[in-house]
């Protein structure tokens, strides 16, 4: 699902409403219309109080006609104006006569901190104060109204954006923003919903289409692109009757020291698990049992140093290489690291230790592979690129990293983004459960399974993270977060491609 800033969007209006010669006053019925059937589907009449706070302008206008829809049901709704200023926008100012019309009283006008009406702990409360019109903080008692709402500990839904959430930049440290319960947003999700400073406002989040323009969307190149089931069933190679293990490629996993050879386990089980064809470790002699033990299904080539890499020296023939985990940062490692990626030329995944030795020997980038794909948290990218002022200023700087290096910088994190030239495609899969040890490992194990496979990096990293969250997912379902650990992730791949191919035969939507 393609990701739109706020002007691409305000084309989009604008274009919709050209192109189906309606109103914008339409379109804003048709949205607010969505809303209205979201929640009379979950609240099916219910008679709790419903509060809702609108602004002057078009996410104001969207509060009127939810408002004028409930009560048309019989909902128990009180609105109230947030009149911050005078300069009401004409859609507003029509739906405020409709609902003076249908109640025979004009809702009730919000000036200033002494107005602030009683909210309770059952209250439901909808926030259409500000949407993607927002162009600065909000200031005094506005900012206070936002503050109040949020303290009321009522359940608050946002309609298209939490007010106070701008749709490009973060907001500074004091400055009052709805901490919403959910959010209902029109059309396209907003970038800002899953970066980390700011996706504790948005709660959990659905995107209502309201029939824009399609051919404009569908030209549009987006800021960023949301990947669900649907987007994740395109990407997948569905496999031929007549194949044998030689198609499926081999992976070779490179790293392990003393005391961290679990790390080779995980990784390669998950490479096995996606569907390589074949996987072998290099790893210290101390590692041999563990994994000949843990894993018979890999082979094994060992390195002549009992505790450390030191020396990779293979004539097998790998499909792709996967480095780093738990590989230590010691010279003799280092300088093997260093002779490794002069001479290979197979694409390559790049996880952990393997990043900090990056960090740590900034010339060995230059060697890197085209494509590489590298698999950071965020510790791990501060190293890489630095430091950042926010999560914009960090997107710029990955994305100045990437197009220097050539690669495919995988951030992990609650919404995995993986960066590839201009492109930026964000996961919706997995859970907190996963920020378990090992997690990491076996991502890059997936990533680098389905490359062996003959994926291209760039739908390798973007399938595979989207499937590791998914396995994540169902791992959560069977143990729960604090019961999951990250084997359970390996173990349960099948279950993700098997809810992927599911899906695919039911044609069902992308989540
Ligand atoms: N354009 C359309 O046709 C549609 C718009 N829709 C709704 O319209 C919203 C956008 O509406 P608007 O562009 O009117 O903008 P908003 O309703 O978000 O904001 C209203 C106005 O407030 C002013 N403002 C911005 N920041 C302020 C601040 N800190 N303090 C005081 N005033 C401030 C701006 O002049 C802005 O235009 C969307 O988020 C969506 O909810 C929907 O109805 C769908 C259709
Ligand atoms: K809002």
């Amino acid at each position: 699902m393609k990701i739109l800033t706020a002007s691409q969007i305000k084309e989009a209006d604008e274009i919709t409403i050209k192109n189906q010669n309606i109103s914008s006053e339409d379109l804003m019925e048709r949205a607010a219309t969505q809303v209205f059937n979201e929640i009379h589907k979950r609240l099916q009449g219910a008679d709790l109080p419903v509060k809702i706070f609108c602004g002057i302008g078009n996410n104001g206008g969207d509060g009127l006609v939810i408002a004028r829809l409930l009560m048309e049901h019989s909902y128990n709704v009180k609105v109230f104006i947030v009149n911050y200023s005078d300069n009401r926008s004409p859609d507003f100012l029509s739906n405020y006569d409709k609902i003076k019309n249908l109640s025979h009283n004009w809702p009730e006008l919000l000036k200033g901190e002494d107005d602030f009406p009683e909210i309770n702990r059952g209250d439901f409360v909808i926030d259409a104060i500000f949407g993607i019109g927002l162009n600065r903080p909000l200031e005094g008692w506005v900012a206070k109204m936002v503050n109040f709402l949020n303290a009321s500990s009522a359940f608050i839904l946002a309609i298209d954006m939490p007010s106070g959430l701008f749709s490009d930049k973060i907001p500074e440290e004091g400055d009052a923003v709805i901490m919403a319960n959910f959010t209902l947003t029109f059309q396209t999700p907003k970038l800002v919903f899953f970066l980390p400073e700011t996706m504790e406002f948005v709660g959990d989040m659905q995107v209502l289409e309201i029939g824009l323009d399609r051919d404009f969307l569908s030209k549009i190149t987006p800021s960023a692109q949301l990947i669900g089931r649907q987007e994740a069933q395109n990407l997948y190679n569905p496999r031929n009757k007549n194949s044998h293990k030689g198609n499926y490629g081999h992976v070779l996993v490179a790293g392990g020291s003393y005391g961290k050879i679990g790390s080779i386990v995980l990784a390669t089980t998950a490479s096995l698990r996606t569907g390589a064809g074949l996987s072998t470790v290099f790893i210290p002699k101390c590692g041999y049992e563990i994994v000949q033990t843990a894993l018979p299904e890999a082979m094994v080539l060992t390195d002549a140093n009992y505790e450390m890499l030191t020396d990779i020296k293979t004539d097998l023939d790998a499909d792709v290489i996967c480095f780093g985990m738990g590989v230590g940062r010691d010279k003799s490692t280092v300088e093997t690291f260093k002779e490794l990626l002069k001479e290979t030329k197979k694409p390559m995944v790049i996880d952990a230790d393997g990043l900090n030795i990056l960090s740590e020997y900034n010339e060995l980038l230059q060697h890197l592979p085209e494509n590489t794909v590298l698999t950071p948290h965020p510790k791990e990218l501060q190293r890489l690129i630095g430091e950042w002022t926010d999560d914009f200023d960090k997107i710029r700087k990955v994305q100045e990293f990437i197009k220097k290096r050539k690669v495919i910088v995988v951030l992990k994190g609650a919404h995995t983004f993986i960066f590839e030239q201009e492109n930026i495609y964000i996961n919706n899969t997995g859970n907190p459960g996963m920020a378990t040890a090992g997690s990491g490992d076996v991502l890059s194990g997936v990533i680098a399974g389905l490359i062996s496979q003959k994926y291209e990096p760039l739908v390798a990293a973007v399938l595979g993270v989207y499937l590791h969250g998914k396995s994540g997912d169902i791992s959560a379902e069977k143990l729960g977060y604090e019961g999951m650990i990250s084997g359970d992730i390996a173990q349960n791949m099948g279950l993700a491609f098997s809810d992927l191919l599911s899906e695919k035969e039911n044609g069902a939507r992308a989540d």
